[in-house]
């Protein structure tokens, strides 16, 4: 699947360019975060690697074929639960995989342990709070391991410790072997979790740097207007 290759890829619907030639290459390790002002184009790119859309021309290799049917996995901003339990919603997840239902419910149950959402198994879906719901859906996406997970905004409306959970969850998924792209605001969080920045505005990737050269040395003077209007407000809390 890796390196994935996108080469002037562009998604205009109705003429206008969200993705205005978007080019990128990602190996097959880490978190990448894609940083950039709103309406960049940040959620269209994660869209169209998760297969929801389709480019309007331009081409994405994954490592030498197309797209793997299973094996990418995107989580939303606002995930939806189904509904049933908290187990239910975990294990579904796994069908499409043509697991057996027993051995569902046991990898489901191991993976809310990591995620802290054990003692919940039980509980409707729907009645979890906002970082229990994004966790529960980061166990969706872990318990099939997949080889890209895509993150839109994970932590977007999180408390601090809501958030600092979906962090480590979030590392610890990298830690098995999963890559991750991941979009978000949180500039603190891209320090935190990044190993490289994709940084885009107006529907094209403008600098894609290792984390901490990105923010010392970013090389656009867009970059640097974009982590300086950002990083008082970091600083200030
Ligand atoms: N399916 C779609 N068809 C047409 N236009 C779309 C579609 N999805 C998003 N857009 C438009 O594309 C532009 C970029 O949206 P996108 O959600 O990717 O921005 P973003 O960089 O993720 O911004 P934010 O940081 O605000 O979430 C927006 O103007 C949006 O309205």
């Amino acid at each position: 699947m890796f390196p994935l290759r996108l080469r002037d890829v562009r998604f205009q619907p109705n003429g206008r360019a969200i993705l205005d030639g978007v080019d990128l290459e990602l190996g097959g390790e880490g978190i990448t975060l894609v940083l950039g002002p709103n309406g960049a184009g940040k959620t269209v790119l994660l869209r169209t690697l998760c297969g929801l859309l389709e480019p309007s021309s331009g081409s994405i290799d994954w490592g030498g074929g197309g797209r793997p049917e299973l094996g990418v996995t995107m989580v939303f901003q606002h995930p939806m639960m189904l509904r049933a339990s908290v187990l239910e919603n975990v294990a579904l997840a796994l069908k499409p995989h043509g697991i057996a239902r027993r051995e569902r419910h046991q990898r489901a149950a191991k993976v809310l342990e990591r995620v802290g959402l054990a003692a919940r198994a039980g509980d409707s879906a729907r009645q979890l709070s906002g970082g229990e719901r994004q966790r529960l859906a980061l166990a969706r996406a872990w318990v099939t391991a997949p080889r890209l997970l895509l993150l839109d905004e994970p932590t977007a409306s999180l408390d601090p410790s809501a958030t600092a959970a979906v962090e480590r969850i979030v590392r610890e998924i990298r830690t098995d072997g999963t890559r991750i792209l991941m979009t978000t605001h949180n500039l603190g969080q891209a320090t935190r979790l990044g190993d490289d920045v994709v940084f885009m505005s107006a529907g094209r990737v403008r600098e894609h740097a290792p984390v901490q050269r990105f923010f010392a040395r970013p090389s656009s003077e867009e970059a640097r207007l974009f982590i300086q209007g950002e990083l008082p407000w970091r600083m200030n809390f």
